[in-house]
């Protein structure tokens, strides 16, 4: 079996051991500063000089814990000047991101929300967005909510087919904005396709949201992206204990631009912050392996469930994009998201009866969560449009953490048995009509 676990077959326990797509590299020209050594992205060029710490340590203190300004006179000029327009602990998070990013700078925020806002104050009133369709509730909140209401025009479309893409662009646009995996419903959008048509129109920007992947399966940088955007409280971090956005470039002009916005804006993480960010990224390489493993052993589990009507994961050949995913990425994370059969009930119940798996809103930490999309994290995606997207009442993701495998096909298994019991409805997700519950 490759990396990718083939098949699959019903009743088998999924094997994960590293093939030769994960060992000779990823086909896409991506990994080439850390194939698996993150460290040696930490420790680089990269890093701040040891003689901006006080203590001989490799490890990344919260240095600049104040306000206070480089006074010149006391000490020697660091070129810092004020706690918001950067500091040595950011400075450490920012190049290590860089580099991991395959990126030539990296800017931080103080949540991936900030960073879209950011990224956002590159256009001017009267540009238009197009976003992918199926994006995360926030950022459909803000382009429809906050952009949409100071003169940016934004339009959804489902760019799994690039096509699709080519035929929106008009004069008016400036950014193109793409999540893939796509959140909730994880559809896969071939980057560099996406990239060669936005290249034929000048003054364009790519940005990708890499937040369901990390920069250790996907660099799309590499891939022709202007601009690659993270949720870094999600995997990069991974610990469940920070909210950080990163935003990575290579462009010299959109760095200078978005350089000055971040300190004019201010959404800026604290040292701290970026202190917890860094100490979570030396694990990226061992966390994302076994979220992988996990997650495709979590996805077979279930795609042979009988209480399930469907499973999508993008490591499975079943999956629509499996090939681009193979193309792009040397791996998939633990995101796996499923329908439940039955109806809201049956999905409240198993959500109620997880033990191993937590009810919670948020992703790519070492602990398994749980969550209703509708109701949760996409409760701000009109109803119309959730039902458009597939984002029903049975749908439920899971972003599946670190735990024994084990342990976690037993959880699902016993809240599959308790929530979905007798005969199931002989119903397609489609044909389903459920009663609207009151959103959050
Ligand atoms: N209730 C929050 C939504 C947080 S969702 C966090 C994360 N992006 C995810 O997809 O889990 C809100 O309304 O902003």
């Amino acid at each position: 079996m490759d990396v990718w676990g083939g098949a699959g077959e019903c009743g088998s326990l999924p094997q994960c051991t590293p093939g030769p797509f994960l060992q000779g590299g990823c086909p896409a020209g991506c990994w080439d500063v850390v194939p698996g050594h993150p460290p040696a992205a930490l420790g680089g060029a990269g890093f701040p000089q040891p003689g901006l710490f006080k203590e001989p340590t490799t490890a990344v203190m919260p240095e600049f814990p104040s306000a206070l300004s480089d006074v010149c006179f006391l000490f020697p000029p660091q070129g810092y000047e004020y706690i918001r327009s950067g500091n040595p602990t950011r400075e450490c998070l920012e190049k290590a991101m860089a580099a991991l990013d395959g990126g030539k700078y990296c800017l931080a925020y103080s949540s991936g929300s900030a960073a879209l806002l950011n990224i956002c104050h590159l256009l001017k009133p009267g540009d238009t967005v197009i976003s992918i369709d199926d994006v995360y509730g926030g950022t459909n909140r803000y382009f429809q909510k906050v952009a949409s209401e100071n003169n940016l025009k934004v339009i959804f479309v489902d760019c799994t087919n690039p096509k699709c893409l080519e035929a929106a662009i008009t004069p008016e646009t400036k950014l193109v904005w793409l999540e893939t995996p796509t959140n909730p419903t994880l559809k896969v959008i071939d980057i560099k396709a996406c990239a060669d048509i936005v290249r034929r129109h000048p003054g364009v920007l790519l940005a990708v949201d890499n937040s369901f992947m990390s920069a250790y399966f996907q660099r799309p940088l590499s891939l022709g992206a202007d601009i690659c955007m993270s949720s870094a409280t999600k995997y990069m971090n991974g610990h469940s204990d920070v909210l950080i956005g990163l935003v990575s470039v290579n462009r010299d002009d959109l760095y200078e631009r978005l350089k000055f916005l971040q300190n004019a804006l201010g959404a800026v993480p604290s040292p701290f912050d970026c202190f917890l960010c860094n100490r979570g990224l030396k694990t990226l390489h061992i966390r994302m392996k076994l979220h992988f493993k996990n997650g495709l052993a979590v996805a077979k589990f279930l795609e042979c469930h009988p209480r399930v009507e469907k499973v999508i994961y993008p490591g499975l050949p079943s999956h629509p994009q499996h090939e681009v995913i193979k193309k792009q990425c040397t791996g998939c994370p633990g995101m796996v998201t499923f329908y439940i059969k039955g109806n809201i009930k049956n999905a409240s119940a198993f959500l109620r009866k997880l033990k191993v798996f937590t009810l919670a809103e948020s992703l790519g930490g070492y602990e398994s969560l749980a969550e209703h999309p509708a109701i949760m994290t996409h409760a701000s995606v009109p109803e119309k449009e959730r039902e458009k997207l597939g984002i029903t009442d049975t749908l439920i993701r899971l972003s599946v953490g670190l735990e024994d495998e084990e342990d976690l096909l037993g959880d699902l298994d016993q809240a599959l048995e308790a929530a979905v019991s007798g005969e199931f409805p002989p119903t397609t997700i489609q044909q389903q009509s459920q009663p609207a519950l009151p959103r959050g």
